[in-house]
């Protein structure tokens, strides 16, 4: 029988915490996952806007349409809001308690919001005592045991064990923001399992240097109520729990969710690594560099100065006129007519629809694409796409011109959420550029593009799969040269 997971928790409606987390975490771990929910949060990555507890009556009739029907055989408890909820889980507990609990005491989001109310800390603690687990982040941990938050993992151990023998339940202290070092010096992210008799197990795993942190803690307390059922104790429950969580912290980013700390894989030993998500993390380094440039983030708030913005349309039209010429070698090169249509498309629209906004914005300054120069720059990204398209099969070539359609999807998007942010009543100057690369249909495009460069990577040779993340690394770098070439290398005569 499949195992049945409960969730009673809050919701996060951009998927990366409380119950959301939850029910994807229950799935991944081969589970039956229930939600009930205690409270309502209006949230995303960047940060928690506002939160509503349903009457805690209601929270009781959600428990009681479970108890009466479904035999519950664990149950991880969340984010709860108020000292109304506490009572009723408390009662529900006293009556109906699944043999595993797991209590994940949120107070405060890793944002900083508060998730409970403050006069619900003192039922919190009274509440502590049902669980099997308690799993307390740093700061947690310290407001449960009255003591400042650990500065290091034993400072937390001690703090774990002071819990642990207070309320007869095994603490958890999760080492996640406190790092600590391993035997060869590399980075450890250690979690430890603490028992009221002051037995410590200790769960190490890696560092994971990854933005994508929202909802870690929820996610580990979901896969530590899923798993102890179908394991034989708590230690090894924490053991599969962290490895799994350390795949989905490395996978996060590749989601490209949220422009705040965006959520963990969930899913990811479900839906392995393909190219483009294994790419698209391999170059986060330079998606930084591109985020935080000079020239972005000018081009973003409106403040980059016509002289730069024209010299890297003028360079981007001489780009595009060969790219367009790449595309359509890449169209020659198609093994189906599926792709062969995707990228001779794309070739025209290179030339029609964004060399036409470059000429746009060009006219409206009075001036022309004639007699331009080609930079350094320019003229070995174009080198690079030419070589890979002439000598390489279609797989590195679907792979050199990638980065062209997903850095500027990305790039797009990020500068869309910003401009939608503003008042209308500011103008941005290019705002029509703007729009061009927010466009859902160059979404779409994009993830056509990203679809027939993962098809080409399943069917390719060792040899051909080699020369594709080769293509698609340097393409990438070019593509952050090509931006920086307007504000950050020396002015090119124009
Ligand atoms: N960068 C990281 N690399 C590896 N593991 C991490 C990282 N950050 C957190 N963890 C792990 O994630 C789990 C949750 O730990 P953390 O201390 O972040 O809890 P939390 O603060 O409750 O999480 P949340 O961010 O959801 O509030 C722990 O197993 C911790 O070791
Ligand atoms: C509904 C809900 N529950 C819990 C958390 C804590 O998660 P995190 O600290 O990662 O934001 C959250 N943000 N939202």
């Amino acid at each position: 029988m499949t195992v049945r997971v409960l969730s009673i928790a809050g919701s996060d409606p951009s998927g990366g915490a409380g119950i959301q987390a939850d029910l994807k975490t229950f799935a991944a771990q081969g589970t039956y996952g229930m939600a009930v929910i205690a409270s309502l949060t209006a949230q995303n990555t960047a940060g928690v806007r506002g939160v509503f507890s349903p009457p805690a009556s209601f929270l009781a009739q959600q428990l009681d349409a479970i108890s009466d029907d479904i035999a519950v055989d664990a149950v991880k408890i969340g984010m709860l809001g108020s000292a109304e909820n506490i009572a009723v889980v408390d009662t529900w507990l006293a009556t109906h308690r699944p043999p595993f609990v797991v209590l994940d005491p949120v107070m405060v989001a890793t944002s900083g919001d508060r998730l409970l109310d403050e006069n619900a800390e003192s039922a919190l603690r009274a509440l502590l005592p049902r669980a099997d687990l308690l799993t307390p982040n740093v700061a947690e941990l310290a407001v449960l045991v009255g003591d400042e938050p650990a500065r290091d993992l034993d400072g937390a151990i001690a703090q774990g064990k002071a819990l642990a023998s207070s309320t007869g339940a095994q603490v958890l202290v999760k080492g996640g923001h406190l790092g600590s070092a391993g035997a060869d010096g590399d980075q450890l992210a250690t979690d430890a399992l603490v028992g009221p008799d002051g037995s410590v197990t200790l769960v190490p795993g890696p560092w994971v240097s990854t933005t994508n942190t929202h909802g870690t803690g929820c996610s580990l307390s979901s896969a530590l109520a899923a798993l102890r059922p179908q394991r034989e104790s708590w230690a090894a429950a924490a053991v599969d729990a962290k490895a799994w969580l350390t795949g989905a912290l490395a996978g996060g980013a590749a989601l490209g969710v949220g422009q705040g700390r965006g959520p963990v894989d969930h899913l990811h030993a479900l839906f392995p690594a393909t190219f483009s998500t294994q790419e698209w993390s391999r170059i986060a380094p330079i998606r930084a560099a591109i985020e935080t440039m000079p020239f972005i983030v000018a081009l973003a708030d409106g403040s980059l100065p016509w002289v730069n913005f024209r010299f890297y349309l003028a360079q981007d039209a001489q780009y595009l006129r060969e790219y367009a010429r790449c595309l359509a070698r890449v169209a020659a090169l198609a093994p189906d007519q599926d792709a062969q249509e995707f990228f001779a498309h794309s070739s025209a629209a290179a030339l029609e629809a964004e060399m036409g906004l470059h000429r746009t914005l060009l006219t409206a300054h009075g001036e022309s694409l004639s007699g331009i120069e080609t930079s350094p720059v320019t003229t070995a990204y174009l080198d690079h796409l030419h070589r890979c398209c002439a000598t390489g099969s279609y797989a590195e070539a679907a792979a050199a011109v990638l980065p062209c359609f997903w850095l500027y999807q990305h790039i797009g998007e990020r500068l869309g959420v910003l401009q939608a942010q503003r008042s209308s009543a500011d103008a941005h100057p290019y705002a029509a550029w703007i729009e061009t690369y927010a466009d859902p249909a160059f979404a779409a495009a994009t993830t056509s593009a990203i679809g027939f460069a993962d098809r080409a990577f399943q069917a390719g040779s060792p040899a051909e799969r080699d020369a594709m993340i080769a293509a698609f690394e340097r393409s990438s770098r070019y593509e952050w040269m090509f931006f920086a070439q307007g504000t950050d290398l020396p002015a090119w005569p124009v």
